[in-house]
Formats: C-alpha cells, structure tokens, sequence
C-alpha cells in the first residue's frame, strides 16, 4: 500500500554557535504498510515515531527518500531490489507512478484526499474557535473533496459513525469531553475517506476508561472501512489489542519489525527485548526477567557509531562500534574505581587517535578485561593490549535490517 525508503529527516539545530548541526530524527528507515493492516509503530519518547509518521503522509517534507503511495506489494519488493542492485531505470520507473514525494498542485491535492492522521491531544488538535460541523468539514473544503450542503451532509453521517449525536454539530470543542473531542477528530480524519489513518498516540492524552472506547471505534472503522493504519504508541498494551504488525523504534532508526505476535512473544532485537520486558505482565505467576538498560537514549546531533543502541546493549560484542573514548571511559571505570588497588600509578591517555594506559601491569589488566567483559560490553571491542601498552580495538560494522526469518526483519548484527 505505501512504503518509504531509506527516508531520513534531519532539523536543523537552532539557537546554538555552531552551523550545520542536525537531529537526526529519521534515520534510514525503510517500511512498508500493507492494505488494510495496522502497523504500530513503538518506542521510547523521542525515538522518532512522530517524525516518521508525519513523513509518511507528507506533512513533512523528508531530507532523502522516497515514499511510494498505492504501490501493489510485488511493486514495492521489486522497487526495494531495485535500490540493493542499483538499477536505477528501475528505481526511476517504479519511482515515476507511485512517488508520493513528486507530486504537486491539484494531483498532490487529491492524494491528500487519500491519507490522513489523528493526534494525540484531541485539545490541542482541534480549534476552539470553530463548531464541531466546521471543524470537520474542514478538510473536505481544503481538498476539494466536496462542498456546500453536500459536505454539510457528510458531517452528519461522519458524526453517527463515530458515535456522536448530530446536534453535536454545533457545538464547540469546549463543550466536549476529551473523549468525545478524540471522536470528532477522527470523524474529522475520515471525512475525506482515506485509505490511510496516521494514529499518533490517539489515546494517551484520554481518561483510561475512554481509551478503550476509542480503541474500539477505531477497530470497527477499520474493519468496516479497510483502512490501513499506522498506530504510534509507547504504549505495548495498545499495539497488541490493535496491530497485525510491529515496528520497533530506537534514536530514530527502526529496529526489528514483523508480526505482532512474534515480535511481542519472542522479540529478537535486544532493544525489543529491554521493552518487552519492562510491560508488566497480567497473568499471576507469570515471571519474566526485567531487562534494565543503563543510560540513555543517546543524542541524535551524534549518534553512536555502528548500531545506534550499542552503548547501551547487554549483548553488544566487539564489531558494535565502539570508539576509543567509550573503551577509554570504561577502562578508566576499573582502573580508577573497581580495580584502584591494583592499578593505582595507571594512567589512561590518547595519543594521536590511539589509547595508551601508562604505568600498568599488562598481564593483570589483560585479565581485568577477561572477566570484566561479560558485563561491561565495550572490553569486547578490546583486540590486545600491546606491550608498549597500546590497548587495541577492534573495526566496526552497521547493521541494516536483516531478515531473520519470513516474517521478521532485525537491525542487529546478531542476525546479520
Ligand atoms: N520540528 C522539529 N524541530 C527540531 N527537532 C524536532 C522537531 N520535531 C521533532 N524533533 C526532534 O526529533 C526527535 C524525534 O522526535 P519525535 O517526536 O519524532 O519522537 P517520538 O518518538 O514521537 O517521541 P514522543 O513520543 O515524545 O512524541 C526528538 O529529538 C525531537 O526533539
């Protein structure tokens, strides 16, 4: 139905001394949507599942990619072989019928008949000044979709369909509950009958006894109508009532996707891992080891380099891409800190782009790092320590998606 190819979206930082520095909001991400399927998108706040959703309709312009809209699936698989064996008659050709990005002016107009999306925050996303017949036949006058009494008509019919009385028409937002506001945004998504909803965290800003509610109307919508969703959420519990399939999200990359039922009860990302298993479970009885990362999300103005969650994986081995400052903070963790005792004249230092440690013991800090390594993952990266006391690392890789089995794809070298 849509994909997106190594679609990438990079803001400008402002308000800093320094030029030409980006958040690297989408990185590379590659994803398709199938008709009539809900993908939820999942991951941790900032992660860029906003950003992506918003590039997916076009209500941001990317910084590179292609987005193909329409497209029939083998369309889409042979456009991806295109872009591994380059063959760029091919790239252009499928490009020239479905690119979303190419379009402008009346064609681009219709398309936006086509798709749409639905916000977190039924406050903040609908204008208050406006009633409630206003606001949605808002789009259908944008668009061109219809007009006068007709699309007047349809704010009555869209009102039953998403449950709310007709004389809420004129009413204003104010006088609405947030969910009943929720309601009217969606009628508002639906007024152009599109065949794609972009649900950006839908329920989060609601009342938990109104949140399933909303759930509900939006599956029967779908079932009836056969919409194809994307569902952003941080919220596992929402992905595993609604979605068919799940993408994982991290720093802007996407990390694993596959069917819902897989991904949630056997994740094979360590990242999924971590998130899957921080999702109390409702069955008594049911004891499944919490997986707690240390750290942070790293900022996206520099990322990690290799796979963008190595700094914060339990199983990250040596090809991760470690650099010599993150071995060098963690060397200095044991020899200032655990191991002080044996290494108390040492001395870690960086000269012209190598890491030295002064004054040690080479056998005793060889075998620091041998039992040290299980836990602290970046020793992994260690190759030697040279006699001159030279602590040598190992080259890097990047992970893109593998297939790990039919239906699942994995950034991770693990299954590279
Ligand atoms: N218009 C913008 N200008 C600059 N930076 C932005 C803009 N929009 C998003 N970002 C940055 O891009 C990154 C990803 O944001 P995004 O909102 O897509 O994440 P998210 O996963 O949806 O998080 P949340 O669940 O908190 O909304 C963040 O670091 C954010 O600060």
């Amino acid at each position: 139905m849509i994909g997106a190819f190594n679609l990438k979206k990079y803001f400008p930082v402002r308000g800093t001394a320094f030029k030409n520095l980006y958040v690297k909001a989408v990185d590379d991400v590659t994803i398709k949507i199938n008709k009539g399927e809900v993908l939820g998108i999942v991951g941790e706040s900032g992660s860029g599942k906003s950003t992506l959703g918003r590039l997916l309709i076009r209500l941001l312009e990317p910084t590179a990619g292609e987005i193909l809209f329409d497209a029939p699936e083998d369309e889409l698989k042979e456009y991806e072989e295109a872009i591994l064996t380059r063959d760029e008659k091919k790239i252009k050709e499928i490009s020239q019928r479905y690119s979303l990005l190419s379009k402008k002016g009346p064609e681009l107009r219709k398309l936006r008949t086509r798709m749409n999306m639905v916000f977190q925050d039924p406050y903040s996303s609908i204008d208050p000044r406006y009633r409630i017949l206003d606001v949605i036949m808002e789009p259908m006058i944008s668009t061109g979709y219809l007009k006068g009494d007709e699309a007047r008509k349809r704010v009555y019919d869209l009102l039953e369909e998403v449950g709310l009385p007709k004389n809420f028409a004129m009413r204003y937002p104010h006088e609405l509950s947030g969910g009943q506001r929720q309601r009217v945004a969606i009628a508002r998504a639906l007024a152009t009958d599109p065949d794609l909803l972009i649900l950006d965290e839908p329920t989060s800003a609601l009342d938990v006894s109104v949140q399933a509610q909303i759930l509900n109307l939006l599956n029967e919508l779908r079932r009836r109508k056969n919409i194809t969703m994307a569902l952003i959420t941080h919220n596992i519990a929402v992905v595993s009532y609604m979605a068919s399939r799940v993408a994982v999200m991290y720093s802007g990359k996407l990390m694993e996707i596959g069917d819902k039922e897989s991904v949630l009860n056997n994740p094979k990302h360590p990242y999924t891992m971590a998130l899957i298993s921080s999702v109390p479970r409702p069955e008594p009885g049911s004891s499944r080891k919490r997986i707690i990362l240390k750290g942070d999300p790293p900022n996206l103005i520099t990322p990690p380099r290799g796979c963008v969650f190595h700094p914060r994986c339990p199983m990250a081995f040596n090809k991760c891409g470690w650099t010599i400052d993150e071995i060098m903070e963690d060397l200095n963790y044991l020899i200032q800190g655990k191991y002080y005792n044996l290494f108390e004249k040492s001395n870690l230092v960086i000269k012209d782009g190598k890491l030295f440690v002064d004054n040690v013991n080479i056998e005793e800090l060889r075998k620091v790092i041998d039992e040290e390594k299980e836990t602290i993952r970046s020793l992994t990266a260690i190759v030697d320590v040279t006699g001159d006391g030279e602590v040598k690392i190992s080259g890097y890789d990047t992970p893109a998606l593998f297939k790990e089995s039919a239906n699942r794809e994995v950034s991770c070298l693990l299954y590279k």
